[in-house]
C-alpha cells in the first residue's frame, strides 16, 4: 500500500531533499506539504525546484494533515512540537528530524509515542548510525587512559550547538562508561582553563560554507590516538534514512523508535 507522507518545512534544505526522495520512490506519496505561516512559500506548488511540477501546493493549514498517514519533520523545535499536537490529534505517525529540543521537548515526544508512533534521530543516515555502533566498542575499549573529543563542523546557517549528531555520539560514549552526559560533557573552552580532567567529553564547534555535515571523535591516548569520523557529502542520506523509518513505522502503531531500531542495529 502506497503511504501518504506529510512533509514540514518544505522550502528548508532538508524539506526539499525530502520531496525529491518521495518523487522518486514508488511505495509513498506526497499527499501534504507545510510551511510556516507568513513564509514565501504558500501556496507554491511543493516540487517546483524539481523543475517537474506535482500539483500539491505547500500550505500553512496544519488540518492537512488528515489527509497523510506520515509526517516527516524537519524544521525548528517549535515548530515540531506544534506538529506534534495535530499529529496525535489526527493519528499521524511522525519522522523527528529536527535538532536543539530541550529536555520538555524531548518530553513532549516521548508522551506523543503513546498515541502515535514516532522515530526520532538527530542523524537518519546508515553511516552515522553505524558509527554510533563502533563508539560502543571503541569507548568500551578505552574507558581508561583515553580523552574523548568530539570534534563537528557545519554550514554557516545552522543555528543549534554542537549537533544533534555530536551530543548523540558523546551519549554514545558517556553509556558505555556507564555516566551521563550532562555530567561529563564539556561543551567548549575559552581562557585558562586549567588541565584537561579525565573522564570528561570535550565538544569542539565549527561553522562554516555549505559543509553537510562531518563529525571525528578522537580517543587521545599516551603515544597513541584513535579517530572515527564521519563526512556526509550529500543530504540524500537523510532523506533516505527518513524514508526507511516510515517504512519501519507503516507497521507500528505506538511507540518512540530510533534509526538503531529501523536499521536493525539494536
Ligand atoms: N536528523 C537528521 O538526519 C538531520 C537533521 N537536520 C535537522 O533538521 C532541521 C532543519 O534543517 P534544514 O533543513 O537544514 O533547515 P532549514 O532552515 O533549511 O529548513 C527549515 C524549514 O522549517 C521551517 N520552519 C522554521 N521554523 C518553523 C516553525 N516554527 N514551524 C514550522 N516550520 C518552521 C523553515 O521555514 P522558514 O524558512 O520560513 O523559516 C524551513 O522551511 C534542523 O534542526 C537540522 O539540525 C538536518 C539534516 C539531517
Ligand atoms: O543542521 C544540519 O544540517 C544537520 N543537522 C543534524 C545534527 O544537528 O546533527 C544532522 C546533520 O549533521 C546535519
Amino acid at each position: 500500500m502506497t503511504i501518504k507522507i506529510a512533509i514540514a518545512g518544505s522550502s528548508g534544505r532538508m524539506g526539499r531533499m525530502l520531496i525529491e526522495a518521495v518523487q522518486a520512490a514508488d511505495d509513498v506519496e506526497l499527499s501534504v506539504a507545510l510551511d510556516r505561516l507568513g513564509s514565501d512559500a504558500i501556496g507554491q506548488d511543493a516540487c517546483a525546484h524539481t523543475g517537474k511540477n506535482c500539483g500539491v501546493l505547500i500550505t500553512d493549514q496544519l488540518s492537512a494533515l488528515q489527509n497523510a498517514d506520515i509526517l516527516i519533520d524537519f524544521t525548528r523545535p517549535e515548530g515540531t512540537l506544534e506538529h506534534l499536537i495535530v499529529c496525535q490529534q489526527y493519528g499521524v505517525k511522525m519522522i523527528i528530524g529536527t535538532t536543539g529540543f530541550d529536555e520538555a521537548g524531548r518530553a513532549m515526544l516521548e508522551a506523543a509515542s503513546q498515541k502515535i508512533a514516532i522515530v526520532s534521530a538527530y542523524n537518519m543516515s546508515i553511516g552515522v548510525n553505524l558509527v554510533f555502533k563502533l563508539l560502543e566498542i571503541a569507548a568500551g575499549a578505552l574507558s581508561h587512559g583515553y580523552d574523548a573529543e568530539i570534534v563537528e563542523m557545519h554550514h554557516k546557517h545552522k543555528v543549534d550547538a554542537p549537533s544533534g549528531t555530536a551530543i548523540a555520539m558523546g551519549q554514545a560514549i558517556a553509556k558505555a562508561w556507564d555516566q551521563t552526559l550532562s555530567e561529563i560533557a564539556v561543551w567548549s573552552r575559552e581562557g585558562i582553563t586549567g588541565p584537561r580532567e579525565d573522564g570528561k567529553i570535550g565538544f569542539a564547534t565549527l561553522r562554516g560554507g555549505d559543509v553537510i555535515g562531518d563529525h571525528t571523535v578522537v580517543f587521545a591516548g599516551e603515544g597513541e590516538r584513535i579517530e572515527i569520523t564521519h563526512k556526509a557529502s550529500n543530504r540524500t542520506i537523510y532523506a533516505q534514512g527518513s524514508l526507511r523509518a516510515a517504512r519501519f513505522l507503516q507497521h507500528k502503531e505506538t511507540g518512540h523508535y530510533d534509526m538503531q531500531e529501523v536499521l536493525g542495529l539494536k
